[in-house]
């Protein structure tokens, strides 16, 4: 925020009012943020969603104080994002960048750890992002989960309120994602906000209470992952159905999935299939759940390709 007032210590995290961003290239001007306003209050876990160019990185780009809005405004607890980043109260893990190959981790930790006046022990930073077992690795040995994690320690020296995270576990298996946000999650038990773009819907579901999906720019949704559930039409109708019973064709109703024992199907009438089903098939233990939180992430934007 262009504002020269001291910073309130119960500011929210991320405070962003009507920003704009406009890239003007030769050919043409990129409207990359079209008057996004957005408030992320202190405490738990948000993630920005949606398909590749939707604004993701250009929007934590201006919370990072990497760029500065075209028009609108950006606050980060309190102050502007420079000065924010500059007093250590934001930390960024980007997916790419930053690491020198040939140092150790542990050597890569204590250099960034020497530029702060007081910053968090090295063997703390290492150990609560999970970093400590291959301290000793070189950079360059490091596979690219590990390589995030030593990102995150980085990011944790400075204490900061505020963690932005661009696609922090992109191209990790899930066995190191699971551990990413296993130790992720300490840090905001411990109080820490964290805002990540993602482009997956799953990773959004999985981690975030609040999901904010961007299109073309927008802020096209901003709530609960339940909240975002309910704005499909459909829901899901699933029931156990005998073996070796051929299942018939349900009119408005296709199937989403079948395992051993029970079959989903996916409609826009639950009431109308749920009664055929009861009355006239041998159908039982049937469930109903508003559903496809994929369709309702694709509703929502232009493209339904990173529906992942
Ligand atoms: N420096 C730049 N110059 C010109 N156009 C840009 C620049 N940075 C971003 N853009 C454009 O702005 C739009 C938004 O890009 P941005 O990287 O913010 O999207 P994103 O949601 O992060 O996408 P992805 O998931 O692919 O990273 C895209 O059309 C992109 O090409």
């Amino acid at each position: 925020m262009n504002t020269t007032h001291p910073p309130q210590p119960h500011s929210p995290a991320i405070q962003v009012q009507d920003a704009v961003k406009t890239f003007r290239t030769r050919s043409e001007t990129v409207r990359a943020v079209q008057g996004v306003s957005l408030e992320v209050p202190r405490g738990g876990v948000v993630a920005l969603l949606g398909p590749n160019g939707a604004g993701k990185t250009t929007l934590l780009d201006m919370v990072l104080g990497m760029s500065e809005p075209t028009s609108g405004a950006v606050s980060v607890c309190g102050e502007r994002p420079r000065a924010a980043v500059a007093h250590g109260k934001v930390g960024a893990v980007q997916q790419v960048g930053g690491l020198l190959a040939d140092l150790s981790v542990r050597e890569t930790v204590t250099m960034i750890a020497s530029l702060y006046p007081d910053h968090l022990p090295v063997d703390e930073a290492l150990e609560r992002a999970g970093a400590a077992s291959f301290a000793r690795r070189k950079v360059a040995k490091c596979s690219g989960g590990q390589q995030q994690r030593v990102r995150f320690a980085l990011a944790l020296l400075p204490r900061p309120e505020l963690l932005v995270l661009d696609e922090p576990t992109a191209g990790m298996d899930v066995q190191s994602r699971t551990e990413f946000w296993d130790a992720m999650r300490a840090e905001t038990e411990r109080g820490l906000t964290v805002v990540f773009a993602t482009h997956y819907l799953q990773e959004a579901e999985d981690v975030a209470e609040r999901i904010v999906l961007m299109d073309a720019g927008r802020v096209t949704f901003d709530g609960s992952v339940d909240e975002l559930r309910s704005t499909s039409r459909h829901h899901t109708v699933s029931f156990v159905w005998p073996a070796g019973e051929p299942l018939p064709e349900f009119a408005g109703a296709t199937v989403s999935r079948r395992s051993e024992s029970r079959v989903h199907l996916r409609t826009e009438d639950a009431d109308a299939l749920a009664r055929e089903l009861l009355t006239r098939t041998p159908a039982s233990a049937l469930e109903i759940s508003r559903g496809g939180l994929d369709e309702a992430f694709a509703a929502l934007v232009r493209h339904d390709d990173a529906a992942a």
